[in-house]
């Protein structure tokens, strides 16, 4: 048996847009393998549009990717059978950003999560469904449950809407949660809350989660050995535990995201400040050779000619950089 819940191998996804008269493709996800162990908690970080969303999809076979594979308990989830792939998809939930995305906006609360208790028949009746219902409302702070049970989606506020969300992940007590910028329209005051909520009942039912955001502050919450893999134009470009990246991130692009958290006392970081030059650019346009090569302040002549690969600098520390 394996010791990750998902394994991502050598993963590509590309796209198609028109212009004009064309039909161009890219890749979206270009070659990335993340492994997610079990009972663990793992951080994809980058900028919008560097491939994120579209990598965790792959993994709740939301996606199909172009070429690769995805293991889920060591399996090949698309490879297998009907009854197979029905428990994976119990067991494969999805958290996405807007919760408009995953909950009926024409159904009340109470139905929104006893429909898939039944639907998947972990419940028997209703009153077994509205228990369990109960009981996840409580844990996930829609409390008491009774004031939110009969409202509909568009009578709770965001931070409430997103509770329900969770609710509905967690209702199936799955092996692997995707939690996809979970908080990102919410306000600062809730993020915490609604982070902590998650990473409790992540570990409450001992699940795995892939938490993916954009900003690298919210992963503080899941604690310094926590793995995190961090993007950039659709390749990976670092993987390290979440202390060895705050503390000696050795990819110019992790720097300069690091660089961008703001610190009480700047001077503290004066050191290893780096901005980067000029803007990400539209995958359609990706530079040859290291994605990050037109906006690197240290790129040498390779770096404009051959892709670097992932090297391997300490037990957990991964790193995709002709520097190191
Ligand atoms: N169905 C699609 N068709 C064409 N292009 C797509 C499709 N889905 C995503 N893309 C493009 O693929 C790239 C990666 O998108 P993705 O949503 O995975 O990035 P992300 O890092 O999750 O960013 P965000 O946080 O903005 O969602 C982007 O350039 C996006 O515009």
């Amino acid at each position: 048996m394996s010791d990750n819940v998902i394994e991502a191998k050598n993963i590509v996804v590309k796209f198609y847009i028109r212009r004009g008269l064309r039909r161009i493709g890219f890749a979206a996800v270009d070659n990335v393998s993340i492994a997610v162990p079990k009972g663990s908690i793992f951080g994809l970080i980058g900028e919008s549009g560097s491939g994120k969303t579209t990598l965790g999809k792959v993994t709740l076979a939301l996606i199909k990717p172009t070429k690769g594979e995805v293991l889920f308990q060591g399996r090949n989830i698309f490879d297998m059978d009907k009854k197979e792939f029905k428990k994976y998809r119990v067991n494969a939930q999805y958290i996405p950003q807007d919760p408009y995305a995953s909950i009926n906006p024409y159904k009340r609360v109470r139905d929104i999560l006893t429909d898939i208790a039944k639907y998947h028949k972990l419940a028997l009746n209703n009153k077994e469904a509205l228990d369990m219902a109960i009981d996840i409302m409580n844990k996930v702070g829609l409390n008491p449950p009774e004031r939110y049970l009969d409202k509909y989606p568009f009578q709770l506020s965001g931070g409430e809407r997103q509770r329900v969300s969770i609710a509905r992940a967690l209702m199936l007590k799955p092996a692997y949660i995707v939690a996809d910028e979970p908080v990102t329209m919410l306000d600062a005051s809730l993020k915490a809350s609604i982070v902590k909520t998650i990473k409790d009942m992540v570990r409450e039912i001992g699940s795995s989660l892939l938490f993916i955001t954009h900003e690298i502050t919210l992963l503080q919450f899941f604690g310094p050995s926590t793995l995190v893999a961090v993007m950039y134009l659709g390749k990976l470009v670092e993987q390290a535990t979440l202390k060895e990246l705050l503390e000696e991130p050795l990819h110019p692009y992790t720097q300069a995201l690091i660089s961008a958290i703001p610190v009480p006392d700047p001077k503290a970081r004066e050191t290893r400040k780096l901005i980067l030059s000029g803007t990400t650019p539209s995958p359609l346009n990706k530079p040859q050779g290291c994605p990050l090569s037109n906006r690197c302040p240290f790129a040498m002549d390779i770096c404009r000619k051959e892709e670097p690969q992932l090297k391997q600098v300490s037990p957990t520390h991964f790193v995709a950089c002709h520097l190191r």
